[in-house]
């Protein structure tokens, strides 16, 4: 469980990544959505101990940040961008990251390894330099090398940018099967990510807390608020230029177009009301501000 208490990071005078930030994130699957420069991977650099706060208390199972040695050893952490030293082998970094995160017998990293490269998809490549990998399997290997050594916490930052359709798949069973008995951050700005795998979810906004709940309560932020309308070009424009409408798809049709918008009331007279996706209400909650 990770326990956040009243958590503020300012970077520079006028600049606050975080305010007052209240979480506690239970055991499972936790998702956390906002648009860019929301405080995201700020938050999550706080929770793997590379980023002091200016101010507030985090516990992670039991510890405080300034246990961070101890917190380390408990958590993998996949960075949004990961560098990793290109003329490593695969099985060489994760034999590195391995011994850095105390698995000091080596038969037991071995095998620790083999399963972990099998379950992120790498094992034919684990022999290979990391700078023949494509941008995928980079990504997979940080995956890997965040899961190595089963912490007792995960914190995973924007993790499936960069994966093919099929692999996302994959690593969203993978986190799935990890969370059963441990607590699994996953941070995104891709609500489809989320909604398969988090009952718990919160939404970052401007440095603050915009939303904690089931996904049914975000969800029902777009209640009565989600519209299809059918209109000629020149409503259509008109739709688009209103700052009280936002306009979530639009696509031709015979004889004009059709969109799908969020707007408090109905945009035209023949609009017909939807009930609202997970991502309606995200969408809802943030105002124009998705990205
Ligand atoms: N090292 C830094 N120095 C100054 N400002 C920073 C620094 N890191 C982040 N910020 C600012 O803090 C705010 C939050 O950034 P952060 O990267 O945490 O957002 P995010 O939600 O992860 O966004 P994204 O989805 O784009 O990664 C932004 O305004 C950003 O410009």
């Amino acid at each position: 469980m990770i326990k956040i208490e009243d958590l503020s990071k300012q970077f520079k005078k006028d600049v606050w990544a975080i305010r007052n930030l209240n979480l506690t994130i239970p055991t499972g699957m936790f998702g956390l959505l906002g648009p860019n420069a929301a405080g995201k991977t700020t938050l999550m650099q706080i929770l793997a101990t590379l980023l002091n706060p200016t101010s507030g208390t985090v516990r992670i199972n039991g510890r405080p940040l300034s246990d961070a040695e101890e917190i380390r050893q408990i958590i993998g952490y996949l960075p949004q961008f990961i560098e990793i030293y290109p003329h490593m082998t695969g099985y060489d970094f994760l034999d590195y990251i391995g011994v850095m995160k105390g698995m000091n017998d080596p038969r037991l990293r071995k095998s620790a390894i083999d399963t972990i490269l099998e379950k992120v998809n790498l094992q034919t490549k684990a022999k290979d330099k990391v700078r023949t990998y494509s941008g995928g399997m980079k990504q997979r290997l940080g995956i890997a090398q965040a899961l190595l050594a089963s912490p007792e916490i995960l914190i995973v930052d924007e993790p499936t940018a960069g994966l093919d359709p099929e692999e996302r798949i994959r690593f969203r069973h993978l986190l799935s099967e990890f969370s059963i008995k441990r607590t699994v951050l996953l941070s995104t700005h891709i609500v489809s990510d989320i909604e398969s795998s988090c009952q718990r979810l919160a939404v970052m906004k401007q440095g603050v807390l915009a939303f904690v709940g089931s996904q049914r309560q975000l969800q029902a932020r777009a209640e009565g608020k989600v519209w299809q309308v059918e209109v000629k070009e020149e409503q259509f424009l008109r739709l688009v230029g209103n700052p009280e409408i936002q306009l979530i798809h639009s696509r031709r049709i015979p004889g004009g177009i059709q969109c799908k918008l969020i707007a408090s009331d109905s945009p035209t007279a023949n609009a017909l009301s939807l009930s609202p996706s997970l991502e309606d209400g995200y969408l809802a909650l943030i105002g124009g501000e998705a990205s």
